[in-house]
């Protein structure tokens, strides 16, 4: 079956393990600016950057990391054209039980582990909404992206165009490819770097200013928070950012600016040289800490029927 029907309407939510909750839980409010309406438990908290559900789920764990990124697909057939098609690949496709749906604002969901990573994918059509987001010290636009760290990009990004649909954006020659989650209008939602690990890289908030840049470089150095990379400009997205790091060494960015692609007609992806320029036009260098910690948790085994 063609992959054309698997169609999102955008990065849904991230889910990341974090060793302290509390600690966690101030930092992404007080630093990053998601709020928190209360609704979590005691190892779990419910932020958000939109009038969602949640954008972000940080969960007590023992190994901070990525415990999953879910995606919100375009309308039910696209979530039952996904379920298809991984289902006739042979994927192991988890539903997700109808107490944690609600607990997660969402309708209808189900899980797959991605063959050539192992981060686990969430898929599902509807979240609740709630009332509008009300932004604190920064404009936070959106959940932006999520870089994920593969011993083998090639066929990750393989995988994705090929049973999930996503399209390459840019790729900076044996470094990066940027994707997106086709027909999301966005240069990436998803991007998949390469390397000797397999891990996170960061995740990224769009901001909706200039100025939410420049303050944050100052906000972040007075609460003691590290910088990682810039401020500076990346050239594929032509995006203003800055890396810092969350209490567990989790890279975080937050970026300005986005090219975005019609669904129709967009340019063929380009391929950057290998080379810092080809990251940050202004040329910062990142420090050696960046894109360096999170792991990502698997699916648990299936029981024994
Ligand atoms: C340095 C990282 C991998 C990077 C490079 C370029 C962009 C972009 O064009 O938006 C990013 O978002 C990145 O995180
Ligand atoms: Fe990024």
């Amino acid at each position: 079956m063609s992959v054309s029907h698997i169609r999102y309407r955008r990065l849904g939510y991230l889910a990341l393990n974090v060793s302290d909750l509390e600690r966690s839980r101030a930092f992404y409010t007080d630093v990053v600016g998601l709020t928190d309406d209360g609704a979590g438990s005691a190892d779990r908290v419910y932020l958000r950057c939109s009038d969602k559900h949640h954008d972000l789920l940080l969960v007590r764990g023992d190994v901070p990391g990525v415990k999953r990124a879910a995606w919100q697909m375009e309308s039910r057939d696209a979530l039952e054209s996904a379920r298809a098609h991984f289902t006739e690949i042979g994927l192991a496709l988890r539903p997700v039980d109808a107490a944690e749906c609600r607990d997660l604002g969402i309708e209808e969901a189900f899980r797959i582990g991605e063959p050539t990573t192992g981060v686990v994918f969430e898929f599902y059509a509807t979240m609740a909404e709630l009332a509008p987001f009300v932004p604190t010290h920064t404009d936070i636009q959106r959940l932006g992206h999520i870089v994920l760290s593969s011993t083998d990009r090639p066929a990750t990004e393989a995988f994705l165009r090929e049973h999930m649909n996503f399209r390459v954006s840019d790729r900076v020659e044996n470094i990066v490819s940027f994707m997106r989650c086709f027909p999301n209008p966005l240069h990436h939602s998803l991007g998949v770097g390469g390397g000797t690990r397999i891990g996170l890289n960061h995740i990224n908030f769009m901001v909706s200013n200039i100025d939410d840049i420049g303050r944050a470089y100052h906000r972040v150095k007075a609460n003691g928070v590290k910088i990682v990379y810039g401020p500076g400009r990346h050239p594929p997205s032509d995006s203003i950012f800055l890396y810092f790091l969350d209490p567990d060494g989790m890279t975080v960015e937050y970026s300005f600016g986005m090219e975005e692609f019609p669904e129709v007609g967009a340019r063929e992806a380009r391929l950057l040289p290998a080379k810092l320029e080809s990251l940050d036009s202004w040329a910062a260098v990142p420090d050696p800490e960046f894109g360096k910690h999170g792991e990502l948790e698997r699916l648990p085994a299936e029981s024994a029927a």
